[in-house]
């Protein structure tokens, strides 16, 4: 079994890279299936787990899809085929972003059904809602959904519930090729909302407001390929200036973009975080001790659900009391337990988490129970007497490219490795702290 070893103690400090941005590339990818000529050429995509899948769903869907590099080339101008099997959702739920830009080409799309998952049950009923406004029938039956639209999709007035991240994209770009136009009222404001809403203009879409409460979309006729630069991950920066901040560390996080992270910089300087903003990126010094703050995650531009874990990791060493609250998924606590087995002082009390801070972390064998929980455990694994082993990395490597190495860079005393070669290379440091 491959897990992460990490020995708490060591302070952080060098410069780190970040990559594109995970959950840009997901949407924008899938939105290249909108190019009915040319090929589409997007750059600092991310090597990331994925990427592969989402890549492997286009060229189910007949796509033609190179990686190299770094960069993805999609040619997607061949008649599409409409069904994204189990499979693939199953291994990633954003595989259902193939279906709007399905919708609106071919005028079909046939999709499972993504389930639940372990931070919640995660409907999809907001990006059908949308679907049917704009005259397509849907209907779910056989773990699948079908959706089909006679002509063109009709260009309609949408109010989101929520503001979903994934209806709003999926809407978006099923609105591109829409007889006239759309408005999204209530609509996700994310940085990868805007970063799409860029990708779709340059292939010829015509889409405003995005990064506001309301998208207006004008359907054209058909879209061209085009070439795109994704935007810097703010939750790989944002996980890297915690693991600065947890260390009492000083690291450079180059590619940081400080207006896509002005919670997290907010929550962070509360805490006694000292945040520079430097031409490449964000400057982050960790002060002796951290000062308990409260947290409540909410849609952009509020506090990132998928920073929760990790600034939980945080708290733990803050001196203090501090509340979590996780307002948009209704189960992303898992990582709970897990904590606990590092001797954190941690309750969970209905939608919030109480930490009294700071708790002794100790080293533990724990599990990784979704990509931000992987991370976060290897944090607090940083700061934590003796050795963290963290498993279940397939969690991490959906989101994180070469996690581990990065903190190694920055002075991490950690190592990626599988049971067998644990054994064999290290016998005596495992035995001996087994035996601790
Ligand atoms: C690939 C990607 O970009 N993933 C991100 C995206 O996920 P994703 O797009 O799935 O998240 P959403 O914004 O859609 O979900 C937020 C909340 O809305 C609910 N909901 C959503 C759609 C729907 O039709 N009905 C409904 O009830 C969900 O169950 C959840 O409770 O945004 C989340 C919220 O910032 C992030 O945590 C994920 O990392
Ligand atoms: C929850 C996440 O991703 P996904 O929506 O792909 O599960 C995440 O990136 O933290």
């Amino acid at each position: 079994m491959e897990k992460i070893i990490v020995r708490g103690g060591k302070r952080l400090n060098g410069t780190v890279q970040v990559e594109g941005a995970k959950n840009a590339v997901l949407p924008v990818i899938a939105a290249s299936l909108l190019a009915s000529e040319g090929k589409s050429i997007i750059r600092d995509v991310p090597t990331l787990s994925d990427v592969y899948t989402i890549s492997e769903v286009l060229r189910h869907l007949n796509a033609s899809v190179t990686f190299q590099d770094n960069e993805i080339t999609v040619d997607a101008s061949r008649e599409l085929f409409i069904e994204a099997p189990f499979e693939y959702v199953r291994k990633m739920r954003a595989s259902v972003l193939v279906m709007g830009p399905l919708l609106a080409r071919v005028g079909k799309a046939r999709v499972a059904l993504p389930g639940g998952c372990a931070i919640g049950s995660r409907p999809i009923d907001l990006h059908l809602k949308g679907f049917e406004a704009m005259g397509a029938k849907v209907k779910v039956g056989n773990g699948f959904i079908e959706a089909e639209s006679e002509g063109r999709l009709k260009g309609s007035k949408i109010y989101l519930d929520f503001p979903s991240v994934g209806a709003t994209q999926n809407i978006m770009m099923a609105a591109t090729l829409a007889e006239g136009m759309t408005i999204i009222e209530n609509c996700a404001k994310e940085p990868e909302i805007v970063d799409l809403a860029n990708f779709l203009n340059k292939m010829g879409a015509i889409v405003k407001g995005a990064g506001t409460g309301t998208i207006r979309i004008e359907g054209v006729e058909s879209l061209f390929a085009t070439e795109h630069t994704i935007i810097p991950d703010r939750i790989e920066a944002g996980t890297f200036m915690i693991a600065a901040a947890i260390t009492g560390g000083d690291v450079l996080v180059k590619g940081a973009v400080p207006e896509h992270l002005t919670s997290l910089v907010a929550k962070l300087e509360e805490m006694g975080v000292l945040i520079i903003e430097e031409p490449q990126g964000l400057r982050v010094i960790g002060p002796e001790k951290l000062k308990a703050v409260d947290i409540k995650t909410m849609p952009h531009p509020g506090f990132p659900t998928d920073m929760q874990s990790q600034m939980m990791a945080l708290l733990l060493c803050a001196e203090g009391t501090g509340v979590i609250t996780e307002t948009v998924f209704e189960n992303r606590f898992m990582h709970v337990e897990e904590f606990r087995r590092m001797n954190a002082d941690i309750k969970i009390e209905g939608r919030s988490v109480i930490i009294n801070g700071p708790s002794e972390l100790q080293g533990a064998e724990v599990s990784a129970t979704d990509l931000r929980a992987a991370a976060a455990l290897i944090i607090a694994g940083l700061k934590a007497d003796g050795y963290t082993r963290v498993t279940e990395l397939k969690h991490l490597d959906r989101g994180y490219l070469n996690f581990h190495l990065k903190l190694a860079g920055l002075g991490a005393d950690i190592e990626r490795v599988n049971d067998e070669v644990e054994i064999v290379d290290n016998v005596n440091e495992y035995v001996s702290d087994v035996n601790v």
